[in-house]
This record gives structure tokens, sequence and C-alpha cells, in this order.
């Protein structure tokens, strides 16, 4: 049995985010823009939650809630019982961009150390981290490349084990995969799950894909835009085990025709 359904009890999972009537609005040269609206959610320990919804609904500007990037206009969000700040300051998530966003002149080994050099962890604490991060995300043996010598696909694992680096027990992801080819992010969406199944980490995890989220997923928020706001929170029915080929089975199908019909009724396509 994996780590994550271990670390599921019987007990309510503790909560890492709670967000309870969350509104934020941008001040813009053409008026205010509504990017959230009363938006209440709580996301669990050791679920995988996805936020999924056209471009302008507000799920980059959620994430950056949390990871106290932007300030709520009101409401209120907790991160593991704290305030965005306090948990920036604890270094309580990981942050991973649409773009590896590496730097060309450090080795992947040392875009890892980055982060962890700048928090005072001792030289052999550095290298025991970047060896089970490079591990963890199977690039083992690629620490002394640089970035341009790996594959987009590679690259984005490296950003991945960047992040993991931290040890933090949330990881924020927005829209890691999105830049890849088909088959790429098919290798990365089971080896994300793999590693979240031993990890046991918080997953929140922003894609425009139906079938990434509902592969992905413990939890999909669907949102919509203007103002942006959840539309629907589908818990998924579908085991933690999931090879790729759960795509075409009934169940998923179910899912994904729910996430389908809660874009539409958001009246996202335009
Ligand atoms: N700093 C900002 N100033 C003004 N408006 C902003 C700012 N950041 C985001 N917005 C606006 O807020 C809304 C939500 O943006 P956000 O990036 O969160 O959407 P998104 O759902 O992540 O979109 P995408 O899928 O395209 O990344 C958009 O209308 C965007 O233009």
């Amino acid at each position: 049995m994996s780590q994550a359904a271990d670390a599921t009890p019987a007990a309510a999972p503790r909560s890492v985010i709670e967000a309870r009537d969350l509104c934020l609005t941008f001040a813009t040269n053409d008026g205010p823009v509504h990017a959230l609206s009363d938006v209440d959610l709580t996301i669990r320990q050791g679920d995988f939650v996805s936020f999924i919804g056209p471009s302008g609904c507000g799920k980059t500007t959620f994430l950056r809630v949390i990871a106290d990037l932007e300030r709520p206009t009101s409401g209120t969000i907790t991160v593991n019982g704290m305030t965005p700040e306090e948990a920036r300051r604890a270094r309580a998530y990981g942050y991973v961009f649409q773009a590896a966003a590496l730097y060309p002149w450090r080795t992947i080994a040392g875009n890892i150390r980055l982060p962890i050099e700048i928090m005072g962890f001792s030289k052999p604490e550095q290298e025991k981290r970047i060896d089970r991060v490079l591990r963890l995300v199977e690039l083992d043996g690629f620490g002394k490349k640089y970035p341009w010598q790996l594959s987009g696909g590679m690259q984005q694992r490296a950003s991945i084990a960047r992040a993991l680096a931290f040890d933090a027990d949330l990881l924020l992801m927005d829209e890691p995969f999105g830049a890849l080819d088909e088959i790429v992010r098919d290798h990365l969406n089971e080896q994300l799950l793999k590693l979240w199944r031993t990890t046991g980490k918080t997953i929140g995890f922003v894609t425009h894909s139906i079938p990434e989220a509902v592969y992905l997923s413990t939890r999909i928020v669907v949102m919509s835009p203007r103002p942006g706001r959840i539309v629907d929170v589908i818990e998924s029915p579908l085991p933690l085990e999931r090879p790729l080929d759960i795509r075409e089975s009934p169940e998923f199908l179910a899912v994904a025709h729910r996430v389908r019909e809660g874009l539409r009724a958001g009246h996202s396509y335009d």
C-alpha cells in the first residue's frame, strides 16, 4: 500500500489551506478586475487538488494568494493554520512555475542548491537533499548537466526537484506541463502521481486540461471567470493507483463529463 494511502487515516486529515469568502480585485487603468470572488475552499493534508478553468478565471491568482505573492482584498485564508506571510517565512510550500525557470549558468544540482544554500543548510545536508530530490524526479546522474543539455520535460522535472528540496509538505504547481507535448506530459503525469503517493505531499495544481485534472486529482476545483469563482468541487471516485489507461474507464469519463459541465455552466467558452 502506498504511503499516501497510509497518510490518509480514518480521522479527518488536518486542513492545509482554509479560504473563506476570499475576494481579490485588481485596480487597473481600465477599472477593477475581479480576479477572485467569494472563494471558499478547504484543502486537506495529502489532497491532490487541481484548479481548472479558462484563461483569466483566477487560478494563478489563487495560488499566488496562498504563496503570499498577492494579498486578498477581503476574506481570510490560512496556510497550515498561519497567515500566508507567516507560511512563506516558515517555507511552508514549494512553487513550480509554468516555465522551468532554471538559471542557465548553473548546473541542475546548482539550481536545486540555490534556495537551500540561501536557507543556510550545511554543505553535506545540501548534497543529501540534492541527491534525494534528483532520485525522486528520476534525474539521478544529471546533477552536473546544464539546463540546456536537458529536454523540456527533464528541465521541468528539475524545477520540481528544486521545489521539493525545501521538504515542504505543500507543493504549488502552476501549469507545470502546459508547454510540453502530450507524450511527455503523460509520462510526467505518471511520475508526478508516483511522487505524490510516495511523499504524501499536499499538491495544488493549475491546469487547462480536463484529462490531466481528472487523472491526477483527488479533488477538482472548477472555476469560471468574471468574476473568478468556484463553480464545482468534485471528489474523485478513482482509486489512488492510476495506470494511464484508467482514462478510458467509465468512472474517469464520468468525472471528465462533470468537469466539462461545470465549465459550461460557468459560461467559460468565449
Ligand atoms: N497584477 C495584476 N494586475 C491586474 N490584473 C491582474 C493581475 N494579475 C492578474 N490579473 C487579472 O486577473 C484575472 C485572473 O488572472 P489569473 O492569472 O489568475 O488567471 P488564470 O486563470 O490563472 O489564467 P491563465 O489560465 O491564463 O493563466 C485576469 O483577468 C488577469 O488579467
